[in-house]
């Protein structure tokens, strides 16, 4: 079996393909054959024992990961993945969900309206896209295995490390592919961390005023030392309890002073939707000095974070305000003009693209960029869903758009990660960026105010219907939809940082672009520059017209038939697919040797200084893969195998 990404391929032997499938299927057999049994009684100390050697093994990386596999050649290990049996998360908030016990556990069974309170009773057992401890119920006599699967870290920590107590919402107990018990959590927000609370009486408003300052001060040293998971987490508490009445009403600039530095954490942390919240009602609007300095900083913080959302306009207003109580302030001036370069960029499409060029670096491989999107328009295409359509004449190469990611991962950074899934509903094995719907899942967590423009996205799997986003516990966000959305809208920006192979392949989402269908006569042609994506017309676009780019360019036609399918899920129904699938069999075969010929061709001879000898090689060449063509079915059509020798002959005899 092969399995192309990007421009290498990994190879997993069929032997190795057919072993996972095999591994799933015995998995699923076993857990309908349980499914609604009792759960069978664990013995505490050998589980807690089994689960410190194995954390132990692979902290040393001793141990093998039970998820890696072997790809043939120099492919490495990759992790193998089933998916496919997707359920939507938990949408309750958890004091409305009864308690259970890890006795209650049944095989195989998601526990619909129930909440599980454990705690960790052994270390955390970090695998490459999973970590697994010991949990006990709160009597602390059951003892249960809970696994966390891909999407485990939360601002670079293991959640299972960040806490030692944690509720799980409505738990699915079932086997892992090693065919073990586990309660497994595929949604983050199934699992409530609890973080330090303590009991405040709320009628002594000077002992709660006091708790929430020594929160405050914690939070504080947190973010001198850089925790910044912590000081958000210490900050919180304290807030909670300012915001109460007892303090609030005795002293109300306290839960300000929290949330004003709640939000700068916040902006370290990337959860920008809740640093505009709590800078916005850190505002004293009080008319002294000091308090005009303290809204100047929350109306910076609050700026900030509604720039790096892309909302421009929202952050100009702000550091408007900022001007007005703190004017001439430096750090506002310089956002207001940047937010004139955006604004430009957004509304016209003008880019200086050079000094964008010449700011991007592997350290800083984003660029600082608007989106320019207003030549197009979202619309029903029928038979594809829906595409994106030209709203004015576009010319021959002129711009479409021009789009930044709304996330990537470069194959320099740490969040890449590239697996094989195994999908049991169509039962294929594809090479799926894993990594790309992590990050992209933590972005959402962080930032809400955006699950809906990804949720909107072409996927196979639509969840429940139930579009929740959040619950008083926190953001939810359905990790099988955004896998789904990725593996049918995630494209390539090319190794732009240093080499990359399939295993790292850089890929991103660009939420406007995903709008556009393929077609193999595509009318537009897409290039990046760091992770701002450029959309040009290859031909002259009318307004009204379509827009398509070509998802792959592979000349064969049986190649990209299976990879149209593969990955995207259709088959291609254009003018050149419908003429090539006419092509004989034997034909095609000759083209594509010719095609073979014409490849190694057009590396070994450099067009410049040409010889008329080679230059005439190269026509023959050319004639003969056009000669595969049949000239009445493909009048009009490109004739795409010839590209490369035809491209080698206009430079080397531009005349002829
Ligand atoms: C990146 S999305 C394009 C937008 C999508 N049509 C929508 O409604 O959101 C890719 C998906 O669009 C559909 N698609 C794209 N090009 C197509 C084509 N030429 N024929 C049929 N379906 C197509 C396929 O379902 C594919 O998985």
């Amino acid at each position: 079996m092969t399995t192309q990404a990007g421009e290498n391929t990994i190879f997993l032997t069929e032997k190795e393909a057919a072993r996972i499938k095999i591994t799933v299927k015995k998995r699923l057999e076993r857990c309908s054959e349980t499914k609604g049994r009792a759960r069978e009684p664990r013995d505490s100390t050998s589980a807690i024992q089994q689960a410190t050697g194995a954390s132990l093994m692979a902290d040393m990386g001793g141990a093998p990961d039970p998820d890696m596999t072997e790809m043939q050649g120099r492919g490495g290990t990759l992790p193998a993945l089933a998916i496919g049996q997707p359920y939507p998360p938990c949408i309750i908030p958890m004091k409305d969900l009864q308690p259970m016990t890890v006795e209650d556990l049944r095989m195989d069974t998601h526990h619909r309206g129930k909440r599980l309170t454990v705690k960790r009773v052994s270390p955390v057992v970090a695998l490459v896209a999973r970590s697994w401890t010991m949990v006990q119920d709160e009597g602390g006599d059951q003892t249960e295995r809970l696994e966390i699967c891909l999407h485990k870290s939360r601002h670079g920590e293991d959640m299972l490390e960040s806490s030692k107590a944690f509720v799980v919402k409505e738990p699915y107990f079932t086997l892992n592919d090693q065919g073990e018990p586990t309660i497994r959590i595929d949604h983050p927000s199934d699992l409530v961390v609890c973080q330090d609370q303590s009991n405040v009486d709320s009628t002594d408003a000077a002992a709660a005023e006091k708790i929430a300052k020594t929160y405050k001060d914690k939070g504080n040293a947190a973010l001198k030392k850089q925790d910044l998971a912590l000081a958000h987490e210490k900050y919180t508490a304290g807030l909670k309890i300012a915001t109460a009445d007892a303090v609030s009403n005795t002293n109300p600039d306290l839960a300000k002073d929290i949330a004003r530095n709640r939000a700068y954490v916040n902006i370290l942390l990337n959860q920008l939707d809740e640093a505009q919240t709590d800078a916005k009602s850190s505002l004293t609007g009080k008319d002294d000095q000091r308090s005009k300095e303290l809204d100047s900083k929350a109306y910076f913080r609050a700026g900030s974070a509604a720039y790096s959302l892309g909302e421009y306009l929202l952050a100009k207003s702000l550091f408007d305000e900022q001007m007005k109580l703190t004017p001439g302030d430096k750090d506002a001036t310089l956002y207001l003009r940047r937010i004139q370069l955006r604004l430009r960029e957004q509304e016209s499409g003008t880019y200086d693209f050079h000094k964008i060029r010449a700011s991007l670096s592997q350290a800083r491989p984003r660029v600082d960029a608007g989106s320019f999107i207003g030549n197009t328009e979202v619309k029903d295409s029928p038979g594809r869903g829906r595409g994106l359509f030209a709203i004015r004449d576009i010319p021959s190469g002129g711009i479409i758009m021009c789009e930044k990611a709304f996330c990537v991962v470069w194959g320099h950074e740490n969040d890449t990660l590239t697996a094989m899934t195994y999908d049991v509903r169509d039962d294929k094995i594809r090479v799926s960026p894993v990594g790309l719907s992590n990050a992209i899942v933590q972005k959402l967590i962080s930032n809400p105010s955006q699950i809906h423009r990804v949720m909107d996205l072409y996927g196979d799997y639509h969840g429940d219907g139930k579009d929740v986003i959040t619950t008083e516990d926190g953001p939810i966000v359905d990790t099988f939809r955004v896998h789904d959305i990725v593996s049918r809208n995630a494209f390539g920006p090319g190794s732009q940082y240093g080499e990359e192979g399939a295993r790292n392949a850089s890929t991103g989402l660009w939420i406007w672009a995903a709008y556009i269908n393929h077609s193999c006569i595509s009318n537009a042609k897409k290039e990046y520059v760091g992770d701002l994506m450029i959309l040009q017309a290859t031909r002259a676009v009318a307004s009204g017209e379509e827009i398509f780019h070509s998802y792959d360019e592979s000349i064969d036609y049986d190649a990209r038939k299976s990879s149209l399918m593969t990955t995207w899920g259709f088959e291609c129904q254009c003018a050149l697919c419908t003429a090539e699938k006419a092509d004989d069999p034997a034909v095609r075969r000759r083209r594509l040797e010719l095609v073979g010929e014409a490849d190694a061709f057009v590396q070994r001879e450099h067009w410049a200084n040409a010889k008329r000898l080679t230059v005439s090689k190269a026509q023959r060449l050319a004639r003969a893969i056009d000669e595969t063509y049949d000239s009445k079915r493909f009048k009009d059509l490109p004739r795409t195998a010839s590209k490369a020798i035809q491209g080698w002959l206009s430079k080397a005899s531009p005349r002829r």
